[in-house]
Order: structure tokens, then C-alpha cells, then sequence
């Protein structure tokens, strides 16, 4: 079973399921309209009955139909299997679209998203759950993206995003999502809704215990007692109480620490904070005319078949180097790669000891494309060759990667070269990735950015530009500063294509040096 939240395409393809329900739901709704409005007639004509004549039995044909009625019509009517019909067909029609639905990892998968956007980009949880999105730094609100339609949370929402912190332990992320939760459930109690799986009660209950295993008694205290209003006969909840006042007892007396909870630290993201600043910022750039050396300039590489379309490159970093082509791709040839690549999409995975992994830290599905796929795709290598001076072409590049990403996706800080000799890319046999070229394939609304750590930089996502960099210094020493990430897509569906280029082949193109600097 392939996930549904690591890949926008895929997310995508849910609205069909959930359009063969909307039908589903509405000859329902047509079937049971129809049934109640036939109900409504007997009774209304029974009723008539009852109401007119003053001995409504002297008639023999009264007589005579009330006779039958109480024989078999009522018993028709009670006994009827309309009802269980309708139904049936909904639930059949619903157990056939059932493999195709999310999973559960997909629910976890997409609330996780919400949770690493809501870290990453500083956004406040009370204000995504009414649909802004906003960062909120002590008392300064920006807007990262204003939506043109406001889509809010219900308190269901809210409460079940909370739950899969919760039940990960993680109560960091778990207690915000909760007092939402709590709060709008508050606001709406007594309206019980079909769709809803909690209630104020699950929240409340959920959110007291959050607390206390945050260090917060009192909260813990007195969450658990508006729980008693409602079910005052919930005996663990009684205990909880008396555990909770006898701890405030005790603790009186010292000074209560207040303990503010800590975000859980992800153990391979040392460079979380820089990481995220440079995301926030979407790219730093160093002014041009304050560094000469940074430069835009029609690129033609005295490539004839660049001269007579000359690529407006933007250099964006000297160590590393770094160069954006603006426009390398054409619409239609982002789309069309897009295209070619979507029916493979996989679950992308990262290289760990010799072994292929899928991971937290990598959300987004990719494919590799041949060359033999598509002409268009030999072109495009020529155009790579053309621009970078290298050679593309196989066992000196690998096939053109095509990656969507998902909810919140994201790759966070990594080389794309590989740092021990146990690496799978070293099954090609034409050495490390030199170089790595992407290609944006799309834009996106927000987030996104390709953020280069220790560098200190970040390219925002510019819809048919290529990205390219050197990933290995030319004495084939792995550059430590080329450490990147593709920052979180907040809003939009994100495409890159990668083209690394190994070692092998580009001797004479990138000559080496024994200097470890260059
Ligand atoms: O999506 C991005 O901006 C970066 C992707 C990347 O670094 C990779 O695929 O290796
Ligand atoms: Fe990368």
C-alpha cells in the first residue's frame, strides 16, 4: 500500500474516493428524502382520518379501512425494508471504495506535516486553526500566506492532530492542538456531530493529562474537574483529582518550578535553528554590487547551441559555487516531466549504511527517468552539458530524478554526495556526484526554499530555473558547505528534478587540484 501524504499528486487522487462518496451520500439522502416523504403521507392521511368525522367508524368504508389498516398497513409501514436498503447500498458502495481511503499512517503523516510547518515556519496554532497563516514573534503578526478563501479547523480537527502528538508522547506539539481543541468544543457543546470520532470530554481528558506530564498539576487539576461536571461518575477521573490536589498539597510548601516544555529535538537536525532561519527568510542573498564578483550574465558557455539561446545565469554563491539559470525549462517541459514521471512516483527513500531508507527527515515522492523515455529528455541533457561544460551522459550522470513533495514536505539538511565508501552511489562505478543540477518544475505559494546551511543562503523556488552546485571540491574531497535542504512547502505543489553528475568522465571538463580549498 503506497502513502497518501508524502506526495501532493497522491493527495490529489483522494478527491476522487471522496467524490464517489459525495454520490454515494446524495442518492442516499435522494432514497431516505423519498422515504420520509411517503412516511409523511400515511401518517398525514391516518391523521386526517382521526380528526374529520365526528364517529369516523359509521362509514362502512371507514370501518372497512381501518380494519385493514391495523392488519396490515401499519405493519407494512414498521416493517418496512426501505430503510436497511438505502443504508445498505451506502455502506456497500463505501466497503468497495474502502482500500482506496487513507490509512492511518497517512492521518499521522499529514498531522506530523502540520506540526513540522507549524515548527518550522513559527506559525501560531491557534490562528491555523481559523486558516491563517501567520508567525507570531512576541507581538509582531506576519502574514506567510494569505488564503483566498478562509478554511478553518473544526474541534475534531484540532483534537485529532493533538492525539497523534499525544500518542507519540509528544506533548510539545500535543497541548497546543488540545486546548484548541477543548476550546472550540466548548464553544459548541451539546452540538453533537455525525462526522465527529471525540467529544469535550476526550479533549478535556486528553489535554489534563497532557499537562500533568508536562509538570503542569494545576492545569492538569483543573481540566480534570470541568471533565466531572460532565461525567462526575468517570472513577479514574476522581482518582486523577485526588492525585492532582494531594501533589498541589505537597508542592505548596516549595517553590513549584514552573517547567516549560521543551520541543522535541530532532537528533539528526544539529543545525535546526540556522535551518529554519533560512527558511523563514526565503534566501539571504548577499546585494549583488557589494560582492562584484556575484554577477548576472547571458550564459553560452561558447556552446553553439547556446549562442543562439543564451541562458540568463545569476550567480549565487561563490564558496560553494552556486548558479541559478533562470527559465532552463519551458513551461510545457516542466509539465510534460511532470508528467512522464507522476505514474512512478515512489516514496522517496535516502541512502544509510549501504541500505535505502524511507525517513522522516526526506517526505516527498520521487521516479527516476531514462533517457529513453522521452526525446525531450535527451535534449534537456544536452542543455545540461551545454551549460555546465560537463558530461551527462550514462555512466557519467545518473537518470533524471523527479521528486514531488508532500504535506509539509520536506528534505531536511543533507549532501548530495555521498560521505562514506559504503554508499550506494558508488554502484554506478563512475565515482561521487561532482555536481548536482535541479531543476524547479513548479512554483509553490509558500515555503519551499532550498536553504544551504553552513553557506548561509536560500533559493526560493523560481518555476523553470536550474539550481547547480558543486558537491566535491576538485581534489575529490566532499565539500562540507554545500549542506542543504529543501525547506518545508507550506503552500503548493513543489516539483524539482535532480541530474547529479558524478566524477568519471568530466576530467578534462573540471581539471583537478591537489589544494583542498578549490
Ligand atoms: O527540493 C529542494 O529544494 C532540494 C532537494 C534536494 O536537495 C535533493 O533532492 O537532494
Ligand atoms: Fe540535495
Amino acid at each position: 500500500r503506497e502513502d497518501k501524504f508524502s506526495a501532493l499528486t497522491s493527495v490529489a487522487r483522494a478527491l476522487a474516493p471522496e467524490r464517489r462518496l459525495l454520490a454515494l451520500l446524495r442518492s442516499y439522502l435522494l432514497g431516505e428524502e423519498a422515504r420520509l416523504r411517503d412516511l409523511t403521507r400515511f401518517y398525514d392521511k391516518v391523521l386526517s382520518l382521526h380528526e374529520d368525522s365526528a364517529t369516523p367508524v359509521a362509514n362502512p368504508l371507514l370501518a372497512f379501512t381501518l380494519i385493514k389498516r391495523l392488519h396490515s398497513d401499519w405493519r407494512n409501514v414498521v416493517h418496512s425494508l426501505e430503510a436497511s436498503e438505502n443504508i445498505r447500498a451506502l455502506k456497500d458502495g463505501y466497503e468497495k471504495l474502502e482500500q482506496e481511503l487513507p490509512a492511518f499512517e497517512d492521518l499521522e503523516g499529514a498531522a506530523r506535516a502540520l506540526m513540522r510547518l507549524q515548527d518550522v515556519y513559527m506559525l501560531n496554532v491557534k490562528g491555523l486553526a481559523r486558516g491563517v497563516f501567520q508567525r507570531v514573534t512576541g507581538s509582531a503578526v506576519t502574514d506567510l500566506y494569505s488564503p483566498r478563501q478562509l478554511f478553518s479547523l473544526t474541534a475534531d480537527d484540532c483534537f485529532q492532530i493533538g492525539k497523534v502528538a499525544y500518542d507519540m508522547g509528544d506533548y510539545y506539539h500535543a497541548i497546543p492542538w488540545l486546548e484548541e481543541a477543548v476550546s472550540l468544543f466548548r464553544g459548541s457543546y451539546g452540538e453533537w456531530k455525525t462526522e465527529d470520532e471525540a467529544s469535550l470530554e476526550d479533549a478535556l481528558d486528553h489535554l489534563a493529562f497532557a499537562c500533568f506530564q508536562a509538570g503542569n498539576v494545576s492545569c492538569a487539576l483543573s481540566l480534570s474537574r470541568e471533565f466531572l461536571l460532565y461525567s462526575p461518575e468517570n472513577k479514574r477521573m476522581v482518582r486523577n483529582v485526588l492525585k492532582y490536589e494531594r501533589l498541589l498539597a505537597e508542592s505548596s510548601h516549595q517553590e513549584v518550578a514552573e517547567t516549560v516544555i521543551q520541543r522535541p529535538n530532532v537528533p539528526h537536525l544539529q543545525t535546526r535553528d540556522t535551518y529554519e532561519g533560512l527558511c523563514q527568510t526565503l534566501g539571504s542573498q548577499p546585494i549583488h554590487y557589494q560582492i562584484p564578483s556575484l554577477y548576472c550574465s547571458y550564459e553560452t558557455n561558447s556552446s553553439p547551441y547556446l549562442l543562439l539561446q543564451p541562458v540568463r545565469k545569476e550567480v549565487i554563491h561563490l564558496e560553494p559555487y552556486v548558479a541559478l539559470y533562470h527559465d532552463f525549462v519551458s513551461d510545457p517541459e516542466a509539465q510534460k516531466i511532470r508528467e512522464l514521471a507522476e505514474p512512478w512516483l515512489q516514496r522517496s527513500v535516502v541512502a544509510s549504511g549501504g541500505k535505502q531508507l524511507q525517513v522522516e527527515y526526506r517526505i516527498s515522492k520521487s521516479a527516476w527517468l531514462k533517457d529513453t523515455v522521452d526525446p525531450m529528455l535527451v535534449t534537456l541533457n544536452h542543455r545540461i552539458a551545454a551549460l555546465t561544460g560537463l558530461d551527462v551522459r550514462p555512466p557519467y550522470a545518473e537518470y533524471l530524478q523527479v521528486v514531488n513533495y508532500g504535506i509539509g514536505g520536506h528534505y531536511e539538511p543533507h549532501f548530495d554526495h555521498a560521505t562514506s565508501p559504503s554508499s550506494p552511489l558508488f554502484r554506478m562505478k563512475s565515482g561521487n556526484r561532482v555536481a548536482t543540477f535541479m531543476i524547479y518544475l513548479s512554483s509553490v505559494e509558500a515555503g519551499g526554499a532550498t536553504a544551504f546551511i553552513y553557506a548561509n543562503f536560500s533559493v526560493p523556488v523560481v518555476k523553470n530555473a536550474a539550481l547547480f552546485w558543486w558537491n566535491l571540491h576538485r581534489s575529490g574531497e566532499g565539500d562540507g558547505d554545500t549542506l542543504h535542504a529543501g525547506c518545508p512547502v507550506l503552500v503548493g505543489d513543489k516539483w524539482v528534478a535532480n541530474k547529479w553528475i558524478h566524477e568519471y568522465g568530466q576530467e578534462f571538463r573540471r581539471p583537478c587540484s591537489s589544494s583542498p580549498e578549490d
